[in-house]
């Protein structure tokens, strides 16, 4: 609906008139509208400057009309707090130098208006302090209503074993390019998927080293920073033996387990075996929600202790010791955020009321059903050349035994650095201001 910018002047906001900020037919039909049951709020449209939102402020907070149907209102006190201009907020560093327990609670502006840069606010202030805010960045962070999707977990693709078919794969010569196009085409398909493999990969411990440092610094470990391992209990783990491992999340050992796990078999003679399973835990969880919800619950509440023992110098469990649930959620979404589960280093279910054990053990094996089903096992034969690297929050691996001589090199990115990369990466290659640096008003702060 087209305004003329006449209807929406703003005028001083005085205590009398505070409940009134504007006039015309515009304010009558948008309060009409803010009185209105809110129906789910459409995303609001591009704002032009000939088409400014409604302001209006109302005792505590400022109401931004966006349409006739679509009002957001904002706290005074959290748009104070958020005011980003150089006394509030250092442009370099993207810290908040504003002292936000010096606001007083009641803060009311001594005026506010529309303007084609966004919403300008002036509190009141031995000196003046004026407040922009890009409309935007309003639009983006409105919490009454949220008028965006919050970032979610909506471009997540779940697969099970028919992804052989087409896996993720990019070149060595993609992933090590200067221009990083192809660093952000790898971490795009992690995380879609999960996984992502590199092919073409020189067979060496340093190609691959180099390969991993594409992503961010290597987590080290009690493992040591890039693994070069083979089946000699070099280190007090299975992994160092000839042993099957079944599906498992690596590290629920630790409070914060790896981000992504990279593999990359260097060699394997004279014998058989050895393959690698891929198994994605988000794919297997949506199945269990959907066919056995309360087993979904009961892992999605149930702590599970684990330790990593296996060494005399070490005893490795997590924060707190009780451990963490095998299904882990988003506390503001919901979203399953992460899949923690080793059968082979769970510790002693200890704290368990009497009537959850059968139950708990009733809904591991309904899990361990689904995981190991046809339908959910990726099996690959890895070897020198072909890398994989696996989101260790969400895809399952293991192997199968072996005999001979198998030599496996890799390293663990920690999650962070890998999403600070992907956030990177995304900030270059599919923002449009990204030329002019990141903004105090980036999404990401
Ligand atoms: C990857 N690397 C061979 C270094 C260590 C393997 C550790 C496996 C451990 N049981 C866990 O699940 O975390
Ligand atoms: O040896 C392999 O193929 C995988 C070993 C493993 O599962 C691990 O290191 O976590």
């Amino acid at each position: 609906m087209r305004r003329s910018s006449a209807s929406l002047r703003a005028f001083p906001i005085s205590p009398v008139s505070r409940s009134t900020a504007y006039r015309g037919l515009a304010t009558h039909s948008a309060r009409a509208a803010a009185a209105a049951v809110q129906t789910k709020p459409t995303p609001p449209t591009e704002v032009t400057s000939d088409d400014l939102p409604v302001v209006s402020v109302a005792g505590r907070k400022i109401a931004v009309g966006w349409d006739s149907r679509t009002w957001s209102r904002f706290h005074n006190l959290w748009l104070r707090d958020h005011c980003r201009c150089s006394a509030c907020y250092h442009s370099i560093t993207k810290q908040r130098l504003l002292n936000t327990f010096e606001i007083p609670p009641d803060i009311t502006p001594t005026h506010a208006e529309p303007t084609p840069d966004g919403l300008k606010v002036s509190w009141p202030s031995s000196e003046p302090h004026v407040s922009l805010y890009p409309w935007s960045w309003l639009q983006q962070h409105s919490y009454d209503p949220p008028l965006h999707q919050r970032e979610s977990q909506l471009d997540k693709i779940t697969w099970g074993s028919k992804i052989q078919s087409s896996s993720p794969t990019i070149t060595y010569e993609e992933a090590m390019a200067a221009d990083d196009r192809g660093l952000y085409k790898w971490l795009s398909h992690v995380d879609h998927f999960g996984i992502c493999f590199i092919s073409g990969v020189p067979p060496t411990p340093e190609a691959t080293e180099e390969l991993s440092k594409r992503i961010g610094f290597i987590r080290e470990t009690q493992y040591g920073k890039f693994w070069d391992f083979t089946s000699d209990l070099a280190k007090g783990d299975t992994a160092y033996t000839t042993l099957a491992l079944d599906a498992h999340t690596d590290n629920t050992y630790f409070t914060d387990p790896c981000g992504l796990q990279l593999f990359h078999l260097l060699s394997h003679t004279e014998g058989t075996g050895g393959s690698t399973l891929l198994v994605d835990g988000f794919y297997v969880a949506s199945i269990l929600k959907e066919l056995h919800p309360d087993a979904y619950s009961i892992l999605a509440r149930t702590p599970v202790p684990a330790h990593a023992a296996g060494e005399e110098s070490e005893i490795y469990k997590p924060y707190p010791p009780s451990g963490y649930p095998v299904l882990n959620h988003d506390p503001v979404t919901g979203e399953l955020t992460q899949v923690r589960w080793n059968n082979s280093d769970r510790s002693t279910m200890k704290n368990m009321d009497p009537y959850q054990v059968e139950e708990w053990y009733d809904a591991i094996r309904i899990w361990n059903k689904l995981l190991t089903s046809a339908d959910s096992e990726y099996w690959v034969q890895l070897g020198p050349g072909t890398a994989v690297i696996v989101h260790n929050h969400r895809v399952l691996h293991g192997r199968s035994a072996f005999t001979g001589k198998r030599r496996m090199c890799g390293a663990y990115i920690g999650v962070d650095e890998y999403r600070s990369k992907l956030a990177v990466l995304r900030e270059r290659f599919s923002s449009d201001t990204a030329e002019a640096g990141r903004s105090v008003w980036s999404p990401s702060l």
